[in-house]
C-alpha cells in the first residue's frame, strides 16, 4: 500500500540542512498530561502501558497535538522504557511515582541472563507506527525514538528513576565489565528497534540520552557516546526513496557537542544551558540542532513566551540553509497551559519566515 505524500517536510529538510521557509518545531513530550484530552484518553485505557500497547489508542494521543497545535512533526507515542520491558524486567507506572522495573539487574547472573529480545515482543509499536503514518495522511512526518543504551541501561539497573546513580555507577566502577555488557546487548537491541520502526515508517529518528550528562568527563564518551554512536551507525539512513534523518540528544551533554556532533548524526538536540550560535560555531555547522527553550519559560506569560522564543531564533543567527528545528531544552512540563503552546508555535512560525530565504 502507498502512503500519501508529505505536504509540510520542512522539519526533514531542516535537519537534512536543506533551504526551508520558516523554522519548523515540535515539542519533546508534546503527548502528554498538560493536555485534557490525553488525560481523558489514558483514563480509558486504564494504564500507561495499555495506552502505548494499544495501536489505536496509541495513535489517538499521538495525533491530538497536532489537532490542537501548528506542530511541524509528529512523534510516536510510547516511552523508551518498551525495549527493557520486552528484555523480561516488567516495566510498570506507578501512579505519581514514574516507571518501575520488578526485575531489575542487580546481579552478575541477572546481566548474564540478558539477551537481545525478539522484535515481534515490540509489534504493538511497530503497529503503532503503521497506523499513525496511515492516519497522518502526508500532514507532517513521524518521528520514532529509543533511549540511548546508557539511559536505558539507568533504569535498567536502577529498577527505576534515581537522583545519584548509585547503583549503575557502583556498577560502573567495580565492574565495568558487567556494564559494557548490558551497554552492547542495549545498543544491538536499540539498533534492532529503531530499523524496525524506521521499516514500519518512522521518517526521522530520536535518540533520548537523558542521563547522559551524569557521568564524568571520559566516562560519558566510554559508556555513554561510544554506545549511542554503535546505534546511529547501525541505522537505516535511507527509506522510500528519501534521506531517514537521525537526531542525538543528551540532556547536560554541552560540554561534549563536539564529539556528540561527531557520531554521525544529522542533529544535535540541546538543552537550554547551550548557546545556539557558540554551537554552530563550535561544529563549523556540520550538523543541525534541534533545541533549546527552557520548558519553564512557558510560565511567563505570553510576552515572556515570545520574547524567549526570538532569543532562541536570535542565537542560532541567521539561517542561509535549514539547519534549526525549534523545541524545548526537555519535555514540557504536566503543568504547562496549553495556550502557552499556541502563543509559541504562533511566535515561531510568525518570526522565523524573516529569517529564512526559501519561498513559502
Ligand atoms: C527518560 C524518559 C522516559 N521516557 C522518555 C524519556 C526520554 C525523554 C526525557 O528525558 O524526558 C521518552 C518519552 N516518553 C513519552 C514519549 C512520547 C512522545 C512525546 O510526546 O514526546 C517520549 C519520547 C511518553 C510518556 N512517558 C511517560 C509519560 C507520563 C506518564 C503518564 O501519562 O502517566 C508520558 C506522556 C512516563 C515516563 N517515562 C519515563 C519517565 C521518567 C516517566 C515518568 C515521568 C513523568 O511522569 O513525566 C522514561
Amino acid at each position: 500500500m502507498s502512503l500519501p505524500t508529505l505536504k509540510n517536510d520542512v522539519f526533514l529538510r531542516a535537519l537534512m540542512r536543506e533551504p526551508v521557509p520558516y523554522t519548523p518545531l515540535w515539542l519533546m513530550r508534546q503527548a502528554g498530561r498538560y493536555l485534557p484530552e490525553y488525560n481523558q484518553t489514558r483514563a480509558r485505557a486504564g494504564s500507561f502501558m495499555a495506552l502505548a500497547q494499544n495501536p489505536e489508542l496509541a495513535c489517538e494521543v499521538t495525533l491530538q497535538p497536532l489537532q490542537r497545535f501548528d506542530l511541524d512533526a509528529a512523534i510516536l507515542f510510547s516511552d523508551i522504557l518498551t525495549v527493557p520491558h520486552a528484555m523480561g524486567l516488567g516495566l510498570d507506572f506507578l501512579e505519581g511515582e514514574g516507571p518501575r522495573f520488578a526485575r531489575p539487574l542487580r546481579t552478575e547472573g541477572d546481566v548474564e541472563k540478558l539477551a537481545v529480545p525478539d522484535m515481534s515482543r515490540l509489534q504493538y509499536v511497530f503497529d503503532a507506527v503503521a497506523l499513525i503514518r496511515r492516519e497522518l495522511a502526508g500532514k507532517a512526518p513521524l518521528i520514532g525514538f529509543a533511549g540511548s543504551p546508557w539511559t536505558i541501561g539507568c533504569y535498567m539497573v536502577e529498577g527505576q528513576g534515581s537522583d545519584d546513580y548509585r547503583l549503575i555507577k557502583g556498577m560502573l566502577y567495580s565492574r565495568p565489565d558487567l556494564l559494557h555488557r548490558v551497554l552492547e546487548i542495549n545498543a544491538q537491541a536499540t539498533t534492532l528497534y529503531l530499523n524496525a520502526q524506521i521499516d514500519a515508517g518512522a521518517q526521522a529518528v530520536m535518540v533520548f540520552d537523558s542521563w547522559g550528562g551524569v557521568l564524568a568527563d571520559g566516562l560519558f564518551q566510554e559508556f555513554s557516546l561510544a554506545y549511542t554512536r554503535k546505534v546511529v551507525q547501525g541505522l537505516t539512513r535511507w527509506h522510500d526513496g528519501r534521506a531517514v534523518p537521525v537526531i542525538v540528544f543528551t540532556k547536560g551533554g554541552g560540554q561534549w557537542l563536539e564529539e556528540i556532533a561527531a557520531c554521525g548524526c544529522d542533529a544535535v538536540g540541546l538543552d537550554w544551558t547551550v548557546n545556539l550560535g557558540r554551537a554552530r560555531q563550535r561544529t563549523a555547522d556540520s550538523v543541525a540542532f534541534q533545541g533549546n527553550l527552557d520548558p519553564m519559560a512557558l510560565f511567563g506569560g505570553e510576552s515572556a513566551i515570545r520574547a524567549q522564543a526570538r532569543r532562541v531564533m536570535d542565537d542560532f543567527g541567521p539561517v542561509q540553509q535549514g539547519g534549526h528545528v525549534f523545541n524545548l531544552g526537555h519535555g514540557i512540563s504536566r503543568y504547562t497551559p496549553p495556550e502557552a503552546v499556541s502563543i509559541l508555535t504562533d511566535e515561531v512560525h510568525r518570526y522565523s519566515v524573516s529569517k529564512h530565504s526559501a519561498p513559502l
